[in-house]
């Protein structure tokens, strides 16, 4: 099997770089952190790579609003390299504050003529919420989702709350599929708070692009990758391996097979 060559690409704040360097090098991948000054400075480095991954974080200290600053650097300085990743078959992955990057940055929605279609603003409660949450997946065409139904992993955001612009964004981004992960409860739809951590509408926890090969996602699968990290390890039995295993495996395992 081909070993894809994922890169992590870090910012000033970035912090979950190690965790999703580990969870790619842990499902096979061969990883790189660069920082995306480097990039900037050389934009072919990106041909090196089958896998980006933009990681959580506060980067640029959450100025502005949180992931806007990584943002406007993605869409300024390398959207033209971006497109090409994308369009080469390429995967792209952004996790929490990278989930806020790339959509800020249009890489899962490209805006309109009156701006972005959608964006991640401050939690509903106003409070930074970090703690195990449930998800529901429906992975359409989604690489990284491939075969998952359910996952538990933590969130941990203080602007995790996904607004479309008009109400028919989200109707819109359903019916094509778009809308892969959502917040759920123990036997089905998440009701309300606190199963729902941000107020996102549609309980939305993560959409793909259009090709199925880019995902944003606020909760973080990288902080499940080993079973015990899971707080009832012990009381739901040992498993195999971290429930969050499964994207990046998925990323890898479309490489083998292309
Ligand atoms: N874990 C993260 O990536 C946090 C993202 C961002 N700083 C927020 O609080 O919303």
């Amino acid at each position: 099997m081909a070993t894809p060559h994922a890169l992590v690409l870090r910012a000033p704040g970035s912090n979950c770089d190690g965790e999703a360097a580990a969870a790619f090098e842990m499902a096979g991948a061969k990883v790189e952190r660069i920082h995306v000054n480097a990039v900037r400075e050389n934009p072919r480095i990106l041909k090196r790579f089958q896998i980006l991954t933009v990681p959580g974080g506060f980067s640029y200290g959450d100025d502005i609003a949180a992931g806007k600053v990584f943002a406007l650097q993605l869409q300024h300085f390398l959207a033209d390299a971006l497109r090409k990743f994308r369009d080469d078959e390429k995967l792209i992955l952004g996790i929490c504050n990278g989930f806020q990057a790339i959509l800020k940055a249009g890489l899962l929605m490209p805006p309109d003529e009156d701006g972005p279609l959608a964006t991640l603003g401050f939690n509903e409660n106003g409070r930074f919420e970090d703690r195990w949450v449930k998800l529901r997946a429906t992975p359409g065409k989604c690489v990284f989702l491939k075969g998952v139904a359910e996952l538990n992993v933590p969130v941990a955001h203080g602007e995790g709350n996904f607004v479309g612009r008009k109400e028919w964004i989200v109707r819109g981004l359903d019916q094509s599929g778009q809308v892969v992960l959502r917040y759920a409860g123990a036997h089905g739809h998440a009701n309300g708070f606190p199963e729902n951590p941000n107020g996102s509408q549609d309980d939305i926890a993560g959409i793909t692009d259009a090709t199925g090969r880019v995902l944003g996602m606020m909760p973080h699968p990288e902080r499940h990758i080993f079973p015990t990290q899971h707080p009832q390890w012990t009381r739901l039995g040992l498993q195999a391996e971290g429930e969050g295993l499964k994207l990046f495996r998925n990323a890898v395992e479309f490489f083998a097979q292309s």
